[in-house]
C-alpha cells in the first residue's frame, strides 16, 4: 500500500541555462508543492503503513532547507530545474526513508516532475 504526505514551499529561482529572452532566465518565484509518497506492507496490529508523523519528521529539514531560499545558491542546486529539484530532493530525502517511492513535485498548479528514482 502507498501512503502520501504534502508540502509546500516558497522558493526563488532562475534558470541559467535557457536561452536569452526565456522569461525563466529572469529570478521569479514558486509555492512548490512536494507529496512525498511511501510504500510498504500494512502493519496488523497499528493497521498503517507508517506514522504520518515520522514521514513529516523525515521530510521537514529537507524542505525548511528549501523554504524561502534562492535555489541556485544552495549546493547542487545551480540549475534548479524542477527536475533537477525533484533528484536532489530525492536524495537527500531517500537515505533517511528507505519505504520512499515516488516523489511529486509541483512548480506550479499546472508543472511538475514524477519522481521514483529513475
Ligand atoms: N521541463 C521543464 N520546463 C520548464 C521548467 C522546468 O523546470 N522544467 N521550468 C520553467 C519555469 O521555471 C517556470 O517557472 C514554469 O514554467 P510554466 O509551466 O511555463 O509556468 P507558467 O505559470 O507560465 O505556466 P502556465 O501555462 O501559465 O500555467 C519553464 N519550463
Ligand atoms: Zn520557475
Amino acid at each position: 500500500m502507498k501512503i502520501f504526505k504534502s508540502f509546500t514551499f516558497d522558493s526563488a529561482h532562475f534558470l541559467p541555462n535557457v536561452p536569452e529572452g526565456h522569461k525563466c532566465k529572469n529570478m521569479h518565484g514558486h509555492t512548490y508543492l512536494l507529496k512525498v509518497i511511501v510504500e510498504g506492507d500494512l502493519k496488523e496490529h497499528l493497521n498503517w503503513v507508517m506514522d504520518f508523523t515520522d514521514l513529516k519528521k523525515a521530510v521537514d529539514p529537507v524542505v525548511k532547507a528549501l523554504d524561502h531560499k534562492v535555489l541556485n545558491e544552495i549546493n547542487g542546486l545551480e540549475n534548479p530545474t524542477c527536475e533537477g529539484l525533484a533528484v536532489w530532493i530525492w536524495n537527500k530525502i531517500k537515505p533517511n526513508l528507505p519505504e520512499l517511492a515516488t516523489i511529486e513535485l509541483n512548480e506550479t498548479p499546472t508543472s511538475g516532475v514524477i519522481y521514483s528514482g529513475y
